[in-house]
Order: C-alpha cells, then sequence, then structure tokens
C-alpha cells in the first residue's frame, strides 16, 4: 500500500450540549480529519482526537497540525507499506504526540483494509457482529438536571451509564443516582481529580455498586493507583494513565487498576490498541473501548475496535445523534435496543459526508507524499 497524496481537514463542530468535566467544558469540537490516497486509488479516513486545548493530554490540534505536516506525513513516504502495523515504526524517532500518530495510522488502517476488501472490524481481527453502547453523562449544574439526562439515555437503551465525578461532586450525586436506579449498571469518571489525600471521600464510594471508578488518581501515576485499589473494593479503571501496551503491563503487574479503557488516539494508534486488547485478554482484564467526543469517522475506527473479542464491556461509544445535530458520516451510527451494529462493508463502513466537511472546515492543507 502506497500512500500517494494526504490532506488534512482542520473542521470545527458544534455539541448538540456542551460536555463538562473536572477540568473544562467542551462546548465547540476541532477535529483535524485525515484524508489518505493510494497510489491504487483508495481513499483512508483518519480522525485526529487532540481538543484545541491541552486539558486532557499535551497535544492540542495546532500542535498536532504541526506534528503531522512537518514530521510524520513524510514518514509515510518511500517504500510502500506492506501493512499498517509498519506505520508506528516508520515514526519511532517521533516521541509522544501519539493523537497525531494514530490519527494517520488510522487513515492507514482504513485504506488497507478497502485495498484489501476487507471491513475494517475484519482487518482488525474483529468477531462481534454488534457491540454494546454505553454513554458518558457530562457533569451538570445541578442534581435534577443529572438525574434527567440519566433518565433520558436508559430510555434511549444505553447499557451503562458513566457520570463525570470531582471532589465536592461525588458521593452525594452517586448516592442519588444509585437510589433513582438501583439496578443500572454505572461507573464514575474522575479525569484525575483526586489525590490520596481524598482516599475516605473515594472509599465511601465503595457503597454504591459502582462497575468501577474510572481515572481517580494523576494521569502519571501508576503507584498511587495501586495503592487505592488495595484499599478500594471498586475496581479501578486507567485512561488518562494509560499510553502504551507496556504502560499496561507495570499498572498490572503493580496492581493499580482491574480494568482498563483504551482509545485509540491515546495510545497511537489501532494496532497499539490492538496490542493492548490481546494483553488485557492474556490476563483476563476486562478491557472496554472509551471516547473522545468524535465525529463519525474516528466513531467508525472505535465501532471496528469494539468488536474485537475481549472487549468485554460496553464503552463510551454512543449513537451520533448523542453528540451531533448532523454527523459527517452516512449512515450516521444509531443504535437499536442498546446495540450498534459492526459495518462489514470494506473499510471503515461509512461514506464520508465531503460537502458538510468542506461547511465544517476551518482551514485544509494537501501534501503529496
Ligand atoms: O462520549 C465520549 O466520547 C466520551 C466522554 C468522556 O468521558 C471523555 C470525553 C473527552 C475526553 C475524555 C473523556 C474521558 O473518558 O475521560
Ligand atoms: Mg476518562
Amino acid at each position: 500500500m502506497k500512500p500517494e497524496r494526504i490532506q488534512l481537514h482542520h473542521i470545527r463542530m458544534r455539541l448538540k450540549q456542551p460536555f463538562a468535566n473536572s477540568l473544562t467544558t467542551v462546548t465547540e469540537r476541532d477535529l483535524i480529519l485525515v484524508e489518505l490516497v493510494t497510489a491504487k486509488g483508495a481513499t483512508g479516513w483518519g480522525e485526529c482526537v487532540a481538543f484545541d486545548s491541552p486539558w486532557y493530554t499535551e497535544e492540542t490540534v495546532q500542535t498536532a497540525w504541526h506534528m503531522m505536516e512537518d514530521f510524520l506525513i513524510p514518514r509515510l513516504g518511500g517504500e510502500p507499506l506492506t501493512h499498517p502495523d509498519e506505520v508506528a515504526k516508520r515514526f519511532v524517532s517521533v516521541r509522544g504526540n501519539r493523537m497525531a500518530k494514530a490519527a494517520l495510522e488510522g487513515a492507514v488502517w482504513d485504506a488497507y483494509a478497502k485495498e484489501s476488501g476487507l471491513s475494517l472490524a475484519d482487518a482488525l481481527g474483529g468477531e462481534r457482529k454488534k457491540i454494546a453502547a454505553g454513554v458518558a453523562v457530562g457533569a451538570k449544574s445541578s442534581l435534577d438536571a443529572m438525574l434527567a439526562e440519566i433518565q433520558e439515555r436508559v430510555e434511549d437503551g444505553y447499557r451503562r451509564v458513566k457520570v463525570k465525578i470531582g471532589p465536592g461532586a461525588d458521593v452525594a450525586i452517586i448516592a442519588a443516582i444509585r437510589e433513582r436506579f438501583p439496578q443500572l449498571p454505572l461507573l464514575a469518571d474522575a479525569n484525575s481529580a483526586y489525590t490520596l489525600a481524598d482516599i475516605d471521600r473515594l472509599k465511601a464510594l465503595d457503597d454504591f455498586d459502582l462497575m468501577m471508578i474510572e481515572q481517580p488518581l494523576a494521569a502519571d501515576d501508576l503507584v498511587d493507583h495501586a495503592r487505592l485499589q488495595r484499599e478500594m473494593t471498586t475496581p479501578i479503571c486507567l485512561d488518562e494513565s494509560i499510553l502504551s501496551r507496556e504502560d499496561v503491563r507495570r499498572a498490572l503487574e503493580l496492581g493499580s487498576c482491574r480494568v482498563v479503557n483504551v482509545k485509540p488516539g491515546r495510545v497511537g494508534g489501532l494496532t497499539e490498541a490492538r496490542q493492548i486488547h490481546h494483553l488485557c485478554q492474556q490476563h483476563g482484564i476486562p478491557l472496554w473501548v472509551g471516547g473522545m467526543l468524535e465525529s463519525g469517522i474516528a466513531r467508525a475506527h472505535n465501532i471496528a475496535l469494539a468488536s474485537l473479542p475481549h472487549v468485554t464491556l460496553p464503552g463510551d461509544i454512543s449513537a451520533s445523534s448523542r453528540y451531533w445535530e448532523r454527523d459527517i458520516i452516512d449512515p450516521e451510527v444509531s443504535i437499536d435496543a442498546g446495540f450498534i451494529s459492526v459495518p462489514t462493508e470494506p473499510g471503515i463502513g461509512f461514506e464520508v459526508d465531503q460537502e458538510l466537511i468542506r461547511h465544517l472546515c476551518v482551514r485544509t492543507s494537501a501534501c503529496r507524499i
């Protein structure tokens, strides 16, 4: 497979409703779409999930654009690629910048699958025909607003609900949700809002039968998470702390978590995400696919990843309509009785709405490679 031309599209999409957590509120979602055309004329699509500010990781839309244009795209030239696994090797001399790398690698995976006549799910080794849909509810200004949104999501059919917590907005909220929805599969995501000084508050969450607590402590920590996990019965799930398969190995060795959230963007691409899947499978560690308030393109990649056999829990993969008035793919991602079907057509299995992309475009650049 020979990438011949890569075009980047910086688009801006307005969320139907702002999404808040302990660090920020996302209202407008800036994304970079990667359109890669191969020598055989196949088009692969990727999406860079970095935000416009570095609240979730160090990367931003601007840094990712710079990395892709000046360092990463040139490394896709030269010898043809025989498999998408080779992309990570081309990128070894660029440290970090995983979301920028993942966006290009995702476009290579899509183009590779299309050239091979395989769905992206099949190319990755997926086995499921449909995946269980979960949903994340952002932080709200009132408990009533939170309960009302959860009610709406349960009626939409989501199989599990995740809520955002932080110091001062935790035990009472979770207690109220539990009282109203005693059977709901529920988890809480703290986006690193706590330290071990808060251990008593965190331990108080053990009373509410949460499926897990996601990323309570610092993004760069594994040691304190191991200590917390020893003292809590609720399983800890790591998100921000896991940037690679090696991080998962370390976390398992230390006992820092009992569940893993994998996001292709955070770990540098689908190839690394698949390695994490295999490692969790070997160790019997439950795994789910997280979300980044993606457009349909990265959502399609996530759906393909979630079709792998050891993705054992519903993730943050929701319908297009949960985020957008109009998504950039056709058909949009929809849920049916709590499940999303995995496309069987070659590649990502969705058409990309080029006209809408032009309409949403902030900036575009084309590089021949
Ligand atoms: O529905 C989604 O796309 C995921 C929502 C979510 O929790 C999230 C959204 C953006 C960035 C980080 C996170 C997170 O999992 O921490
Ligand atoms: Mg998270």
